[in-house]
């Protein structure tokens, strides 16, 4: 109680809150009111403050109000070192990590963000066939062959099947990624996980947390001791093969390609004794897991509700049937990296989605470790403890950055200049992190789905920004061109609308009639 009653009080009374009203308790009754506030305060905060460059106090479900930085500080924001500004503990915090997975220990997992961002793309190209036939597998047999019949699909549960099996090949590879015991037990753990992240780890107050938090803990214990239960000695098996490989090179052993095998190695390099324990590499890779295939399966429901729903004047899916047909002409074209970098129109198409619908409405939630407090630009100082985010939402419906915000326009990100997309190319190379392609005046420099910038915050922006999104590109860009150019969908006659809970932007569950496409 004392935790949560300093949480909120910990803010100098100069910085302005939002949607805090002339009453007893204030803060407190603020805070409780944002369990059915939508996006209401963000929007209210950002249009009365951040507007102005100030920073605001946006009251939280979980009682873990955090200032917003205005779009001019973003920059100076996610510069600043972890001895300021750390974001591990609000991330174990925000998943409710202590409470819901309590031995799960991820001060030594920090290691697989490099992995991620170095391997996993370094070995796109290398994936592309792999991933590809994954995806058309499942889409084949989940929207049929049939080209006379209609079919009704959920379209949630549909992507999530599909990218949870391709997801998979490339996280563990085979023989795991098609043990069926594995996957449901995986899918039991990630389902149950992210409820309880929600629940627990952002609407409850602090003093409930452990309460409801070990209730659940125990089935998702029981989830995850199945998953371990293959994946642990699988990591062994790799562990020992390693060993053997490196004190004797004439051992004849063909090393896996998939992020487990690349965790393993570069865990086993690593001097920490703890790293290396096979279960803390089982714990890693599932954390990486959770995170990454739920972002994705809300990214193309989005990506799809969107083109649907869009006016038929505009034929955007058409216009993506197009595109896709020239760039695939021929079926190898499907497993070659050089033919994503053509997708311009589908690259913007899911861009613009993330745009209007990012999976969460704030991100780079930090914590002040310094111990005298953060000087903020404008001299305010925020004390140790408090938390801070970036209402990353907001600015994507901000008028400065983006002319008609409200409006979807599927081809907003293609450059201007560019009337043929066989002109222009999206470059996805890892070393354009970080790339400021902030306004749309600077289109001509625009780098692709994948590129963070102070303006475009779906994948978070600087040193913590998401890792996955070269490997997001390409999963989602093969999956968008196949279903485009192999499938018709009915339209729907309005966009479904997203539903916001906690910090989560969560797509509705929608029925489709899909077909498959003649003489596909
Ligand atoms: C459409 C899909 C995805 C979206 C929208 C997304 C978005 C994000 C966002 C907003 C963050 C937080 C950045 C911050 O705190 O500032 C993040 C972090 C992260 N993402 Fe993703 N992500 C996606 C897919 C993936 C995938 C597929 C992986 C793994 C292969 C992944 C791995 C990670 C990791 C490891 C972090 C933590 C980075 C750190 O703290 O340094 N993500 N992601």
């Amino acid at each position: 109680l004392l935790l949560t009653w300093r949480g909120i009080r910990i803010f100098p009374e100069s910085i302005p809150w939002i949607g805090r009203q002339e009453e007893y308790l204030s803060r407190l009754r603020a805070c409780a009111r944002e369990i059915f506030a939508g996006l209401e305060s963000l929007k209210a905060g950002y249009d009365k403050y951040s507007i102005q460059g100030q920073c605001f106090v946006l009251p939280d479900a979980g009682f873990r109000p955090q200032v917003m930085i205005p779009p001019e500080h973003i920059r100076w924001f996610s510069e600043l070192p972890e001895t300021i500004l750390a974001a591990h503990g609000p991330l174990r915090e925000i998943v409710g990590i202590p409470y819901l997975v309590p031995t799960m220990d991820m001060k030594h997992d920090m290691y697989i963000m490099d992995v991620v961002r170095k391997e996993l793309t370094r070995n796109l190209g290398r994936l592309q066939p792999d991933v590809f036939y994954d995806l058309k597998e499942s889409v084949d047999s989940l929207l049929g062959t049939d080209q006379e019949n209609w079919r009704h699909i959920p379209l949630y549960e549909t992507m999530q099947e599909t990218l949870f099996k391709s997801s998979n090949r490339v996280f563990v590879g085979s023989p795991l990624c098609r043990n069926n015991v594995f996957l449901h037990s995986l899918a039991t753990f990630a389902n149950l996980l992210g409820i309880g992240a929600v629940f627990v780890g952002e609407l409850l107050p602090l003093v409930l947390k452990p309460v409801f938090g070990y209730m659940l803990a125990l089935p998702i214990y029981i989830a995850q001791a199945l998953a371990l239960r293959y994946l642990v000695p699988e990591i062994k098996q790799r562990m020992a093969n390693i060993r053997r490989k490196r004190s004797d090179p004439a051992f004849d052993w063909n090393e896996p390609k998939d992020m487990l095998m690349w965790i393993v190695i570069a865990a086993m390099d690593r001097q920490d004794p703890k790293a290396d324990r096979p279960e803390m590499i089982a714990h890693g890779l599932l954390f990486l897991m959770l995170g990454g295939i739920h972002t994705s399966i809300m990214t193309s429901v989005n990506v799809l509700l969107d083109l649907l729903s869009s006016p038929p004047e505009f034929a955007y899916y058409s216009r993506l049937r197009e595109e896709a047909d020239v760039v695939f002409a021929k079926s190898e074209d499907w497993e070659n990296q050089a033919s994503l970098a053509k997708l311009t129109y589908t690259d913007s198409a899911i861009r613009e989605s993330l745009r209007m619908s990012p999976v969460i409405t704030r991100t780079g939630f930090r914590v002040v470790k310094k111990k005298d407090g953060l000087d903020m630009p404008n001299g305010e100082k925020i004390p140790r403890g408090a938390w801070l985010a970036v209402p990353s939402a907001r600015v994507h419906y901000d008028e400065r950055f983006y002319p008609k915000a409200q409006l979807y326009e599927p081809f907003r990100f293609v450059p201007t200049a560019v009337k043929d997309p066989a002109e222009f190319e999206v470059t996805t190379d890892s070393k354009n992190l970080g790339e400021h392609d902030s306004t749309a005046s600077k289109q001509r420099r625009y780098q692709g789905l994948s590129t963070a910038s102070e303006t475009y915050l779906a994948f978070g922006y600087g040193r913590h920004s998401c890792p996955g999104r070269w490997f997001v590109a390409l999963q989602l860009k093969l999956l968008v061109a196949y279903i485009v150019s192999h499938y018709d969908i009915e339209r729907l006659d309005c966009r479904p609308l997203n539903r916001i809970i906690g910090t989560h932007v969560v797509p509705p569950p929608v029925t489709v009639k899909v077909r498959r496409r003649e003489g596909r």
